[in-house]
């Protein structure tokens, strides 16, 4: 199975671009922010530690983590940001990969990993084929992320400092799809980056597919843990 990565700035578009490869191209995407929110509802073990951490002063009335407040915390201290991360990152990578796994039992060819601090983790790049960043100007990122969450320029720029620069990102690319024009733009890039990275599918080899049963046995094990 052909494993994509797909990052960028924050709000540079690649909620913008998963959609389109979700609902339009029928990819699946395995979406990092989206499982970072579930990890932490209430009682689970990630939960638990941020409320260790923070305190309950983190919470709302209904005991969910109020994340308007943990964003002002982490985005202006890279000592909680850590923290935070520490708490977090666990349990994303764990879901991820038990996601991956069960894309690679469905018998999907190819799985996108949407996952905004690639680049900054790491870890997570010697397993992708290749990594396409979404890209827009920084000016462009700023405008869009104070206009989505009606938000300050100070806060946008303290949560743009909290990640290594768009710029940046677009060096480390293996492909760019530029989200500056508009969505049709976007859409017509999707589309054409998605049939060629398709064809880099290949059957895999006897060999591979006997490796892949013993990785997929062994995955299941320990992703199933879990669940007894
Ligand atoms: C701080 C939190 C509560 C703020 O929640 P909020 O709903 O306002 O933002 P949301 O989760 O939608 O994130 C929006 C964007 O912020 C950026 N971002 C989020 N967390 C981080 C972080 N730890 N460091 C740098 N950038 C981050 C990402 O670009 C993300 O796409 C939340 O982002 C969080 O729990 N972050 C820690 C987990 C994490 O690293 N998530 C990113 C993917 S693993
Ligand atoms: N081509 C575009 N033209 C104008 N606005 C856009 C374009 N693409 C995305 N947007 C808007 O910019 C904002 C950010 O887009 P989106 O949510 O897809 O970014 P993101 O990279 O997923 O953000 P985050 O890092 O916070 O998860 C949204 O309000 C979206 O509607």
């Amino acid at each position: 199975m052909l494993l994509i990565g797909l990052t960028g700035g924050i709000a540079t578009g690649k909620s913008t671009v998963s959609k389109m490869l979700q609902d339009e191209l029928k990819i699946p995407v395995i979406d990092a922010d989206l499982i970072a929110r579930q990890v932490v509802e209430p009682g689970k073990p990630a939960y638990k530690q941020i409320v260790q951490i923070f305190g309950r002063e983190i919470l709302l009335p209904d005991q969910t983590i109020n994340r308007d407040a943990l964003g002002k915390l982490i985005f202006n201290d890279a000592d909680k940001r850590r923290q935070l991360n520490g708490a977090v990152h666990p349990a994303v990578f764990r879901e991820m990969f038990r996601q991956i796994l069960k894309c690679y039992i469905r018998g999907e060819r190819i799985a996108v990993l949407d996952v905004p601090l690639l680049f900054e983790g790491g870890q997570l790049l010697r397993y992708l084929r290749r990594v396409v960043v979404v890209y827009c100007d920084e000016q462009a990122e700023l405008q869009r992320l104070m206009a989505r969450n009606s938000m300050s320029e100070a806060d946008a720029r303290s949560r743009m400092n909290a990640q290594m620069s768009i710029e940046e990102k677009r060096r480390r690319a293996d492909i760019v799809i530029d989200n500056s024009g508009s969505l049709e733009a976007t859409r017509n890039q999707v589309r054409a980056v998605f049939a060629e990275l398709q064809t880099l599918w290949t059957i895999p080899s006897p060999a591979v597919l006997a490796a892949s049963a013993v990785a997929v046995a062994s995955g299941w094990y320990y992703f199933s843990r879990d669940a007894r």
